[in-house]
């Protein structure tokens, strides 16, 4: 997991705008239910009225009112509107102290609404409360206005009002605030202003609430854009890093984690990383922020019901829990069934031919249904868990909902709460749940990735065996160039119970050919792939002019060597190109040379695009005697001064086989030629020929000399070669 945090960590500056983005994002979802909050109640249900002290008010209301406030606060409240114009209007100046002016106002607004209330009611002869009108409004505001003509009116409506004020209960003492907004919305109205105001605020806070959903969308966009931009640099990184250790290892290293593992390791393992890589960065900053803001904004608002998030997120949590144990084992298993699968299909469509030459296709077709149902069978089992999550989840935040609702209406009715700050409450509590849901699908993810990115950094951590040393060692620049020679040399294979080679000694020299012949699996190919440390020894060295091949760098090395393999392979491109793969310095004419001593010209300049020719993907155009001499061709345009063919002209025919050799005799005169081969023909001439039988060798010299002395090679000579032969070869002694 830390791995994955430490890729990240490398685009440090791009994950701080990130969070930097986030935090804006959360903070806008986090204002908009108190938008939405302000909506319901000031501006649907309080006509727009955020103050119980009114903008414009008549000289009738406000003598009324000031009648029913102390002298101190009549004076304020007269101070604070300008002289009344030709309407009889008194405008608020904008400098007046707005929560003196609140606080003289409530009760006196409160007091003059019932007033008028009670009026309507008079009126209606009902005895219910009765909605007033602005009439009603009027008609009270005269009969005060009358009334305080009479000597000590104020001081008995003061003492009045604090008598009625003491009868109130707590609750309608609390909620005196909304209830003074009545009066300031029979004003409005009796001005004809009421519904401009309440549309006027509509449209400002909802005008807010539009540019924080448009901040929001930017922002989210900008976060997804940084995001995979970031988290594609990752995948990037991580495969060529992975890449460029996998070029370096050697054949041992392969063999340990299988060509399809590392396929998996380099696309969907690495895949897994950049996709959680996207999730962090888009959730993990921002589910944090979500949910301590909303459980703040919630905390601030003391309605009593927090509780309600406490019960919802610990369901949460435990439902969350039970499904991590039971799915998780199975998302680790996951990605050893998609190498499984890699690694049959790879198997079965490289062999596609023999098994259809077999007729095996039901047995493969089986083997792989196998895999692959394994496969579907545990990514069925994950998926289901999942997706069994979301009717929990849904319930868990439907029953939240409902608590909610059940405990608000409660609280309403009382008169602590009102409908836009339940909804706002069910709003948060949404948020703070969505950000623990997100925390927790991260908590999922992350294990998983987990696993993907140690799969990944064991390829980057695992050291290739076979490396360069410290202090290279340079060829001699005199004497005698090309001398391989094997110094008791021994080999096992990595994980392997026997050695494949035992205790080989000998000297190849140049301008000699030194043959390797033997049955099948003695050792031939294992002995020729220690010289360009394909593998390095177990036992004693290897040495090229006497140094050994350890002491060099592997370009220095591989620049000496000209190593023809054991199966063609080619690479895309043309023939050129691949003639040309040894190097820079290769020319037009070195290649076409080196066709020729191949034998290669002549199937060359049948093609209509002659050199130029397209070669497909790992050389499947053209036939396994082309492939041959095409290999042969590439090495021999390297001029290198050691020649390696393992093996390499068991594809081509006799007469091809004894041209090529005689061209190469004469083109690689000073050159050291080592040759693997099966076909006694191809090592007869061969100034020493090794015999192997299973890793040992037991015969060394010419064709005549191991024909007098050696039984393996007498035996190999007479299964291949007519009594004619054998009897002319005597003779030619
Ligand atoms: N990568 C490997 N890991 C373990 N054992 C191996 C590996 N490659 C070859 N061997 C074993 O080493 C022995 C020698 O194999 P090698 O390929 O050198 O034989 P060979 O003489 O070249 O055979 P052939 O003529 O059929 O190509 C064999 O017994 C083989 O099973």
């Amino acid at each position: 997991m830390t791995k994955i945090f430490k890729q990240l960590g490398r685009h440090w500056a791009a994950c701080l705008a990130v969070v930097a983005l986030l935090i804006v994002q959360a903070y806008c979802d986090l204002s908009l239910p108190d938008y939405t909050s302000k909506i319901v109640d000031t501006g649907i249900q309080q006509g727009g009225i955020e103050s119980p002290v009114p903008d414009t008010v008549r000289s009738t209301t406000l003598q009324a009112l000031e009648l029913l406030m102390s002298e101190n606060d009549a004076a304020l409240a007269d101070e604070a509107y300008t002289d009344p114009d030709a309407d009889g209007m008194r405008t608020l100046n904008p400098d007046a102290d707005t929560a003196a002016l609140e606080n003289a106002f409530t009760t006196p607004d409160v007091v003059l609404y019932m007033a008028a209330a009670k009026n309507a009611a008079t009126a209606a002869g009902a005895t219910d409360t009765v909605v007033p009108t602005a009439y009603d409004l009027d008609a009270v505001a005269t009969q005060l206005a009358a009334a305080s003509q009479a000597p000590g009116a104020r001081e008995m409506l003061q003492s009045q009002l604090t008598d009625g004020l003491a009868q109130l209960d707590e609750t309608v003492a609390d909620s005196l605030s909304s209830q003074a907004m009545l009066l300031v919305a029979l004003e409005y109205d009796a001005q004809g202003i009421a519904h401009d105001v309440q549309m006027s605020y509509l449209l400002r806070t909802g005008g807010q609430m539009l540019a924080l959903t448009l901040l929001m969308v930017a922002v989210a966009v900008a976060v997804g854009f940084i995001a995979s931009r970031v988290s594609a640099a990752i995948g990037r990184d991580l495969r060529r890093d992975v890449f460029r250790t996998v070029v370096g290892y050697s054949n041992a290293e392969i063999e340990k984690f299988s060509t399809a593992s590392l396929i998996t390791r380099t696309t969907n393992d690495i895949q897994q990383v950049q996709f959680v890589c996207v999730i962090l960065l888009r959730m993990v900053a921002y589910a944090p922020i979500l949910g301590i803001g909303g459980i703040m904004h919630v905390a601030s608002g003391n309605t009593g019901l927090e509780w309600i998030i406490f019960v919802a997120v610990a369901a949460l949590l435990a439902l969350i829990a039970v499904l991590m144990n039971v799915a998780m084992p199975k998302f680790k298993q996951m990605q050893v069934l998609v190498d499984r699968l890699n690694l049959v299909s790879r198997e079965i469509l490289t062999g596609i031919m023999p098994i259809r030459a077999f007729s095996r296709e039901e047995f493969e077709e089986k083997r792989f249904d196998r895999a692959n149902t394994d496969l579907m069978k545990t990514q069925l089992f994950t998926n289901r868990t999942m997706v069994a999550m979301m009717p929990f989840m849904t319930l868990i935040m439907n029953g939240t909902s409902l608590l909610i609702v059940w405990f608000g209406g409660k609280a309403m009715d009382l008169g602590n709460m009102q409908v836009g700050e339940m909804i706002a409450f069910i709003t948060y509590t949404m948020q703070i749940v969505m950000s623990f849901l997100m925390l927790s699908m991260v908590a999922v993810m992350l294990p998983r990735a987990g696993v993907a990115a140690d799969r990944i950094d064991e390829v980057i951590k695992t050291p290739s065996t076979i490396h360069d040393p410290d202090a290279p060692k340079a060829l001699p620049a005199d004497g005698t160039h090309g001398v391989v020679a094997f110094h008791d040399v021994s080999f096992r294979y990595p994980g392997s119970d026997e050695d494949a080679l035992e205790h080989i000694s000998f000297t190849a020299r140049p301008g000699e050919t030194t043959a390797i012949i033997g049955s099948t699996g003695c050792g031939k190919s294992t002995l020729l792939n220690l010289i360009p440390r394909f593998y390095d020894v177990t036992e004693g060295s290897v040495t090229i002019d006497g140094v050994d091949v350890r002491d060099m760098t592997q370009a220095q090395l591989h620049d000496e060597l000209g190593y023809v393999p054991q199966k063609g392979v080619l690479f895309s491109g043309t023939i050129t190109s691949n003639l040309k793969f040894g190097g820079d310095h290769i020319t037009d004419a070195d290649a076409e040379q080196a066709a020729e001593i191949a034998q290669a010209t002549e199937f060359i300049s049948a093609k209509p695009e002659g050199f130029d020719s397209p070669i497909a993907q790992g050389g499947s155009n053209v036939s396994g005697g082309q492939k041959q001499r095409l290999s042969i061709a590439r090495a021999i345009a390297k001029h290198p001064q050691i020649y390696l063919f393992d093996d390499s002209f068991s594809a081509l025919d006799y007469k091809t086989d004894v041209a090529l050799r005689r061209a190469l005799k004469a083109k690689t005169d000073n050159a050291t030629v080592i040759i693997v081969a099966q076909r006694i023909s191809t090592v007869l001439h061969a100034n020493q020929i090794l015999v192997l039988d299973e890793g040992r060798l037991v015969g060394k010299g010419t064709h005549a000399q191991l024909m007098e002395s050696c039984p393996a090679y007498q035996e190999i000579a007479r299964s291949q070669l007519s009594q004619k032969e054998l009897n002319l070869q005597k003779e030619g002694e």
